[in-house]
Parts: structure tokens; sequence; C-alpha cells
């Protein structure tokens, strides 16, 4: 789904206007009923529309124009609506009127009564700072729902004040329980602290026509994309079918890494896991992971001709091949890295496996000049920001924030790779300057090994023939997918999640898509 900015949305409702006739009263009366559907959708089936408290708080542009059309399609199917004009300082309960000296009570009891608060006073047309007087009453609702969990806050198209563009706030904006956004997701919704103010995203449809498209190059990864993008499994079919997964990761510091991305890559579907691992570590592994094979090495004290080579002589008929979950960081290494590297760009195409390279892998690489240029063609690498930063030469990267979105963009083209760069609302991008961002997942997944879990999932959908940057996106949407699953059936609430606790919920994930409200 594409991801919008203002001038992107203004442009299409320009082009609506022009090339369709539909005007921006037409555009309103779909999107308040597009907004009064998905209420009613979210709300079931805990509780009926009838006689439920809604206070509608009207801004003086479209959004409140948004939130009058919602309010009037929920009265006719029985909700109890107030309504207050914020610009006339006006409320509107049960069809009686009230304004004057006494409305700041009357708008408290009506808040303290309501069973949800509907924010349409601002949205893409925000300008300036917000003025007190709104200010004052979003803290109103703020304090009521801080003193009671039972009163929520929907936000139409976006919570007020928010920058739709950069994702900054205003001191005076709240966090909506929910947001009913119109047409397209924006791209302020993506950044911090922009989206902690979310809540959950509902997106609405205003009747805008198929071909009539953003022409924005950022997507949002939703669930109904990544079930298209899964690879079939047919019913006349062997393990061959879903492709061999060479994985060169793990080393005696870090051994676990090579036990979780491999399982990883073998729960979204590779038909087989291969570890290459030395003699000495092979114990661990044959007891911990029944399902693998194994390519054994020389010890990490030979040279690193023949570790290079051990490994290459293996190769053959290898779809993906995964380097660098718990590694380790020796010049040894680094040169052995540096060969299976120089061995994949002479390979043709076809031959070629699909190379992930993540964690002591990107570490091995940043210490070199121009690294990328020794990379094969479709490579996938997936650094966390501190990866990032080492490998941009020292640039800070911080978790959150838009500036992460140039970030990736440039460095995907210069660098000529599928690049994920990790953190809360992973940001993907492509060679050719695509950006796909993944909304979903939790804090819970802060926690390490995840990395190993995704950069397996990756080289997983690899081995199975798909293109690099849609087996990133899919791995990167599942991965969270499995976190929440994770949360829900542990019963996490934030913190607790183990790396390996994702593994039994991958395959979950996969059927799931099927049935993604996004
Ligand atoms: N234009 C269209 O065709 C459509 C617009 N839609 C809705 O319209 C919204 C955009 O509408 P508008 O452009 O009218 O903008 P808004 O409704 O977001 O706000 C603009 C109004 O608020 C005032 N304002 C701006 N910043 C303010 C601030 N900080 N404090 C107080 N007042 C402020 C402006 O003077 C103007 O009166 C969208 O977010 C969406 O909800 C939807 O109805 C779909 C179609
Ligand atoms: N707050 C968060 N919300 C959502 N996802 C997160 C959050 N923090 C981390 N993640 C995800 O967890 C994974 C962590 O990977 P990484 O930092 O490489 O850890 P490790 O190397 O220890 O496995 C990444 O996929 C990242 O996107
Ligand atoms: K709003």
């Amino acid at each position: 789904m594409h991801i919008v900015t203002i001038s992107e949305m203004r442009e299409l409702e320009a082009q609506a206007e022009s090339r369709y006739g539909l005007t921006s009263p037409i555009l309103m009366q779909n999107a308040g009923k597009s907004a009064a559907d998905l209420f009613e959708a979210h709300l079931l089936p805990t509780y009926s529309l009838k006689g439920l408290k809604v206070l509608f708080l009207i801004g003086p542009g479209n959004n409140g124009g948004d939130g009058l059309v919602m309010a009037e399609h929920l009265e006719h199917a029985g909700v109890l609506i107030s309504l207050y004009y914020w610009k006339d300082k006006k409320l509107v309960v049960a069809g009686e009127q009230q304004q004057g000296p006494d409305i700041h009570e009357a708008l408290k009891t009506q808040i303290h009564n309501a069973d949800y608060v509907i924010d349409a006073l601002l949205g893409t047309g925000r300008s300036r700072p917000m003025p007190e007087d709104m200010r004052d009453l979003l803290a109103l609702v703020k304090t009521e729902r801080e003193q009671r969990d039972d009163l929520n806050v929907v936000a139409i198209d976006l919570p007020s004040g928010l920058n739709a563009d950069t994702g900054e706030v205003d001191p005076g904006s709240i966090a909506a329980n929910t947001t009913i956004t119109l047409a397209y997701p924006k791209l302020g919704f993506f950044f911090f602290p922009g989206r902690d103010y979310i809540g959950d995203l509902a997106v609405g449809d205003i009747g805008l026509p198929d071909d009539l498209q953003p022409s924005s190059k950022t997507e949002m990864i939703t669930g109904q994309q990544v079930h298209k993008l899964l690879p079939e499994r047919p019913l006349n079919s062997n393990k061959g079918t879903f492709g061999k997964v060479m994985l060169l990761c793990g080393s005696l510091p870090y051994p676990g890494s090579a036990f979780l991305a491999g399982s990883s890559a073998a729960r979204v579907g590779a038909g087989l896991v291969t570890l290459a691992v030395t003699e000495k570590m092979l114990p661990f592994y044959a007891s911990s992971f029944h399902e693998a094979t194994f390519a054994i090495l020389p010890e990490e004290d030979a040279e690193s001709f023949d570790r290079a080579n051990a490994l290459i002589e293996k190769l053959a008929g290898y779809k993906a091949l995964l380097v660098g979950p718990g590694l380790g960081q020796s010049a040894n290494t680094r040169e052995v890295i540096l060969q299976v590297l120089e061995h994949l760009r002479s390979l043709p195409d076809k031959e070629r496996p699909r190379l992930v390279i993540d964690a002591d892998g990107l570490n091995n690489l940043s210490a070199l000049e121009r690294w990328w240029t020794l990379l094969p063609k479709d490579t996938v690498i997936t650094p966390h920001p501190g990866e990032m930063g080492r490998l941009s030469a020292g640039i800070k990267v911080s978790g959150g924030n838009i500036e992460r979105l140039e970030l990736a963009r440039t460095k995907a083209r210069e660098w000529q790779v599928n690049l994920v760069l990790k953190g809360s609302c992973t940001i993907l991008a492509n060679p050719e300057g695509k950006i796909r961002i993944n909304w979903w997942g939790n804090p819970a997944l802060a926690t390490a090994g995840t990395g190993d879990v995704l950069a397996g999932m990756i080289s997983g959908f690899l081995a199975q023939g798909m293109p690099s940057f849609d087996a990133a996106t899919a791995a990167v949407y599942l991965h969270t997918a499995a976190a929440d699953l994770v949360n829900e059936y542990m019963n996490i609430e934030r913190a607790g999640l183990l790396a390996s606790d994702l593994l039994p919920y991958i395959p979950m994930t996969l059927v799931n898509t099927e049935f993604s409200e996004l």
C-alpha cells in the first residue's frame, strides 16, 4: 500500500476532481461513511453501536467535515452523539445547542460520560502550532483517559497536530487508540514521535478510482501484499522444490545464532538447511538442531584459503547463502568472507546462491574501503542502526526518526543492495530507490537473537526462489507478525520474549496473511 506525503495526497485529490469530477464534498461523504463503517467494524463483536456515547471534536476544516459526516452515519445506527465545535465553542448534545460561559463544565461532563472521543480537529491541513484553547481541549480528554482506560480516542485521518510528513507532534497532540486514516497512510506515521500517537491503524476508502495512484515510491508492507509474494506450495513437490540454504554463521562465543537463523530458514519453508561449522562445534549443533545437515569446515585457526574452499566446494546446488550472524571478526574470518564473495561474483547468475549478509558479516565488511564493490548482484544486507553507521563510514544513525528514510534510499542506490535497515518500523530500500516500511511489531523484539531469526527467514525465502527485495519484505513482515503472535499466545505484555520463541509461530504467520485486514 502506498504511503503518501501531504503534497502527494493533495495532488491525488486535485486529480480526482479534474479527471473524475470527484469534488471535495463527494470525497468527504465517502471519507465519513468509511470512517463510520471502520469504527463499527473495530467495535464488533465487543460492543453494539446502540446507546454507545461518542463525543466528536470538530475542527474548522475538512477534517472536521469528515467528522460531521461520520457522526451522522453513527447517529443513524443508534449511537448517542455529541458534537463540540472548537472554533465556535459550541456543544450540541441530542440536538440541543449550548454556548456561553458554562460551556467548559458542560464539555467536561460530556468527556466524562463518553465511551469514545473522535478527534476530528485537524488533519493534513495543520499549518501552524495549535492554539492554546485547542491544546486545553485535548488535555481534558487526556486527563480523563488517564483516569479511566475505557475511554478510547479515535483520530480521523491523523491525530490532530501531528505533522503528516515528518512525524513531529504538537505539544497539545494526544495519542489515539485508533487512527482511521483516509485513502493512504501518511509518511509521518512511521517515524517517531508520530508512530507512538497512531495506535491501531485502519485505512478508510474515500472512493479514489483504482487507476489514480500516488506518485510515491514508498510503500507500507501489508499482510495482503506478503500473501501474494509467498511461494507456491504445489502438491507435486519434494524438498528439492523448495531450495537449499547454506549458513556460514556461529562461532565459539556465539553458537546460538546459527541455530536460530537455520531454524528460521526451515520455518519459512526452505527444503533443506545446511550449517557450515567446524568439527569442534558440530556436537553442539547436532544435538540442538536435528533437521540440519552439516558442511564441516577446518577449525578457525586453519588457513583462510582452506576454510573458504571447504565451503565453496559444498556450495553448488544451494540457492541461498547467509553469512554473518555470530561469525566473529578475526582477520582470518574476514579473509574467508572475501574469498567467498569473490567466488560468488565469478558465478553465472543462474548458478549463484543469493546472498544475505548480517551482523558480523557486515562488521567485517565495514572495515574495508568501498566494501560494496565486493558484493555479488542481488545481495540483501540487514544492518541495525549501529551496523548501518559503521557501513556508512561512521555516520550516526539513530533509532526511529525520519532521517533514516533518505539515508536508506541513498545508500541502497549507492551500494546497489537490497537494504534492510532494522529497528522499530524497519525500512527496506532497493537499488532502484523503492522503499517499503514495516508498520508492525512490538518492543518485545528488542532482544538478542531476533536479528538472526530475521536473517534466517530472508535466506529461507531466497532458497525458494523469491526475488531478493520481496524475500526481505516478506521476512520482515512475518518476523514482526510472529512477535505479535508470541505476545498474544504467551501472554507477554512487552518484555520477556526469547528469539527462539518466534520459531514455532513463524508457520502460522504464513497462513494468517490470507486473512489480514490490511
Ligand atoms: N480535500 C479533500 O478532497 C479531502 C479531504 N479530507 C479531509 O480533509 C483534511 C484536510 O482538510 P483541510 O485541508 O481543510 O485541513 P484541516 O481540516 O486539517 O485543517 C485546516 C483548517 O484548520 C486551520 N488550521 C490549520 N492549522 C491549525 C492549527 N494549528 N490550529 C488551528 N487551526 C488550524 C486552517 O486555518 C483551516 O481552517 C484531511 O486530513 C481529511 O481529513 C477527506 O475528507 C477526503 C477528501
Ligand atoms: N522496538 C522494536 N520494535 C519492533 N521491532 C524491533 C524493535 N527493536 C528491535 N526490533 C527488531 O528486532 C530485530 C533485532 O535485530 P538485531 O538488532 O540485529 O539483534 P540481534 O543481532 O541481537 O539478533 C530486528 O529485526 C529489529 O527490527
Ligand atoms: K484529526
